[in-house]
């Protein structure tokens, strides 16, 4: 885990507990103590629920208790399953965020859809930290780099992939924690933040047999062995 160490502490927020299991035997550390966050492990690895509120809910208890402990980290990665733009990530496939963008937060209009950006209101687009992504390319270099979207709701039909597509034709992925992390971890600074995402299914209309879970599970533990051995 020396490539991430150089960040001192390192936070990995996964949406569910089986994606976190894989991280923890990629990394090598197997089962983690429950106490692992207080107790100043050099690694966490939590699970936070699905969806940018509980990931932004969840980071945030973690960065403060870790905090208050005198032990902050100063790196936090968003890390787990998502949906790729067919053309841009094969299934089974790897990405890395250059930025996690909220590509639901805006308002809609009879011009269509405007993103806070454009109303004024802050930004929807969080941008990697550029040490954490230059660490990740050269320990993934198979990973396709670029935008990784976080949506409240799974794009689901050709038109939503449609409209999607529109006003992100750089996206190489859809995911729901990613923006929730990195709105977090923002909050302390000093603290930089990734996103490593592996595609399990393609963005577009709904087709639940066509999700290959458990190869984008194996490419997720396999990242994370390649991260530990750095
Ligand atoms: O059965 C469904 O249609 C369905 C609807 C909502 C959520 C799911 C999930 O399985 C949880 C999504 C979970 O995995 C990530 N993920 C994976 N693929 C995608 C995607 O195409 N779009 C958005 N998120 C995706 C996400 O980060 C969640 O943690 C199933």
């Amino acid at each position: 885990m020396s490539g991430l160490l150089e960040f001192e502490r390192a936070l990995i927020v996964t949406a569910v507990d089986v994606e976190r299991a894989e991280v923890l035997e990629g990394l090598g550390i197997g089962e983690q103590a429950s106490d692992a966050l207080e107790a100043g492990a050099p690694v966490v690895v939590v699970a936070c629920g699905v969806g940018p509120a509980a990931a932004a809910a969840v980071t945030a208890r973690c960065m403060s208790a870790a905090a208050a402990a005198h032990k902050p980290f100063g790196v936090v990665l968003s890390a787990g399953i998502a949906g790729g733009f067919a053309g841009r990530v094969e299934i089974g496939g790897l990405v890395v965020a250059t930025e996690s963008v909220a590509a639901d937060l805006g308002a809609e209009g009879e011009d269509g859809f405007q993103s806070v950006d454009e109303l004024g209101f802050g930004t929807a687009r969080l941008d990697a930290d550029a040490d954490v992504l230059r660490l990740l390319r050269i320990a993934l270099p198979e990973a396709v780099g670029g935008p990784v979207l976080t949506v409240s709701t799974v794009t689901g039909t050709a038109r939503s992939k449609e409209l999607v597509e529109k006003r992100h034709p750089d996206a190489v992925a859809e995911a729901m924690e990613g923006f929730g992390v990195a709105t977090a971890a923002r909050l302390w600074s000093g603290t930089a933040f990734g996103e490593i995402r592996t595609i399990s299914n393609a963005v577009g209309p709904r087709d639940r047999a066509a999700w290959r879970i458990p190869q984008a599970l194996a490419t997720l533990r396999e990242a994370f062995q390649a991260l530990g051995e750095r």
